[in-house]
């Protein structure tokens, strides 16, 4: 046979054998080559899956570690930001923990960590280079000792901004020229390093206008500091009770502003946080000021970070002597009422200009709180006006602070109104007035416009706010 002829007898065999019987099953041939086909297309595409899934399983399983790390990302204090309670303003949120918050971690690390990288030198150690050190991942970051030391010149005493309770706060100026307070914690021997971390990621997770801000932390040895955004213009307490000349610069409505941020940053630890997070603490030297007079709560979550055995803490964590409620003074019962009537004492300072405890005054007036109440009992409310405010408060926005007060230190905590209803009523003009002129109108269908206002008094024997009765007040 010729070669063409061979050719084509193999061609004319082809489907000749594709037809033909197989000894599998009796199963013809281009069957089975399916049948091979289709398992080789399935096995490929399985262990395409697997490839595929143990990739991803591992760049997730990477970044649960990478972001918790050491230090779990949400502490078991404050467990979540939800949705915020009605009366808190979404706008006021800053910082979402939650989903969210994993993407601020990363971003973090992204921003903080790749700027820093290059500053290890300059801070002296290789731990300052936070894009590889898994404890930097997070919310701020850790600061070795020698950091803070060369921020703060070696902790030298002209940088010293101030002493408190917790420890001596130094102003200090990091590597990109950022300025911070960094608080050197006394008495902090109780507390183990990775507990205390925990509570920091807890405290440094909080974002909100009206709260000073924790950037980081130094846990080194026996030493534990925490960083924060500086606030540059004094405390609040300087203000109202320092030399600040025949007229300070706290006008009312300056002073109005600064009891409303603070009350919406003590709203947001009562109502924007689960579980929330009582401050403990609220005085004037706890609210720290900017340039425009904006406050700014600091100190909130120490009392829980120090809440150790040593006895100088515990006694830190009563609270300031002057501010602090009946019932917490009495039973160390501590709830968000606590804060509040703290708060109606610090707006009591900030209308007066007194501080809650002054020996220095006659007998009668050394307490403000009882002062305070009878100089409304007796209708002497404008009498009650800090007299270095030059320009007197508008009668109707001077009682609608009066009744704040008044209602915030109710001695029965539950009538107490909450922060975030703190800040409606300090906010609302018609605050108590729309009220009060139903009331007056129900008392009387024809008032005269002039007639109608709100004389609050109070009982001597509630405490607060309890008995406060409301009618003209000419
Ligand atoms: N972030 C900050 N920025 C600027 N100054 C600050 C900052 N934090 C604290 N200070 C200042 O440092 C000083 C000490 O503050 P600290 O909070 O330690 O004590 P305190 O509030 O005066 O008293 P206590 O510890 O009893 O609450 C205060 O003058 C305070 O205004």
């Amino acid at each position: 046979m010729s070669v063409s002829g061979e050719v084509q007898a193999s061609e004319e065999s082809l489907p000749h054998r594709l037809t033909s019987k197989t000894s599998f099953l009796s199963l013809k041939l281009y069957v089975v080559i399916g049948i091979l086909l289709v398992c080789a297309v399935a096995v490929f595409l399985a262990i395409f899956l697997c490839v595929w899934f143990s990739r991803n399983s591992r760049k997730r399983k990477m970044r649960v570690k990478h972001s918790s790390g050491m230090i779990p990302l949400v502490s078991k204090e404050i467990v979540e930001i939800k949705a915020l309670g009605r009366d808190v303003n979404p706008e006021k949120v800053e910082v979402k923990i939650g989903n969210e918050d994993l993407k601020e971690a990363e971003l973090e690390v992204g921003v903080k960590g790749g700027n820093r990288s290059g500053e290890s030198d300059v801070s002296g150690g290789s731990r300052s280079d936070a894009s590889v050190d898994p404890e930097n991942i997070g919310w701020g970051r850790w600061y070795s000792l020698k950091e803070l030391e060369i921020a703060t010149r070696g902790f030298a005493e002209e940088n010293v901004i101030g002493e408190g309770g917790y420890g001596v706060v130094y102003r200090g100026v990091l590597p990109d020229g950022s300025v911070v307070a960094v608080k050197n914690l006394l008495n902090n021997k109780g507390q183990a390093e990775r507990e205390f971390k925990v509570e920091v990621e807890a405290i440094g997770k909080v974002r909100h206008k009206n709260l000073v801000g924790l950037v980081g932390y130094c846990a080194e040895g026996a030493q534990r500091m925490l960083v924060y955004e500086y606030v540059d213009n004094g405390n609040l307490e300087q203000w109202l009770h320092g030399d600040v000349g025949p007229f300070s610069p706290l006008t009312w409505d300056i002073r109005m502003k600064i009891a409303i941020g603070t009350a919406k940053g003590l709203a947001y630890l009562h109502e924007g946080l689960e579980p929330k997070v009582v401050h403990r603490d609220v005085k004037s030297s706890n609210i720290l000021l900017d340039r425009k007079w904006n406050p700014k709560v600091s100190d909130f979550g120490l009392a829980k970070l120090l809440g150790s055995e040593a006895s100088y803490v515990t006694t830190r964590v009563m609270g300031t002597f002057g501010y602090v409620s009946p019932e917490y003074a009495s039973t160390g019962m501590l709830n968000e009422g606590s804060d509040v009537y703290s708060f109606g004492v610090l707006l009591m300072e900030i209308i007066t200009g007194r501080s809650p405890i002054d020996y220095s005054r006659p007998a009668g007036e050394m307490n403000l709180v009882d002062w305070f109440k009878g100089m409304v009992a007796s209708r002497r409310g404008e009498e009650l006006v800090d007299s270095l405010i030059e320009v007197q408060p508008p009668p109707r926005a001077l009682k609608r602070a009066l009744l704040v007060c008044l209602r915030c230190i109710d001695l029965d905590a539950g009538k107490r109104p909450k922060m975030g209803q703190i800040v409606h009523m300090l906010e609302a003009d018609d605050f108590p007035f729309r009220s009060e002129l139903r009331a007056a109108r129900e008392k009387d269908p024809n008032p005269s416009r002039a007639d109608v206002s709100t004389r609050i008094t109070h009982s001597s024997n509630n405490g607060g706010g309890g008995e406060i009765e409301r009618s003209r007040w000419r």
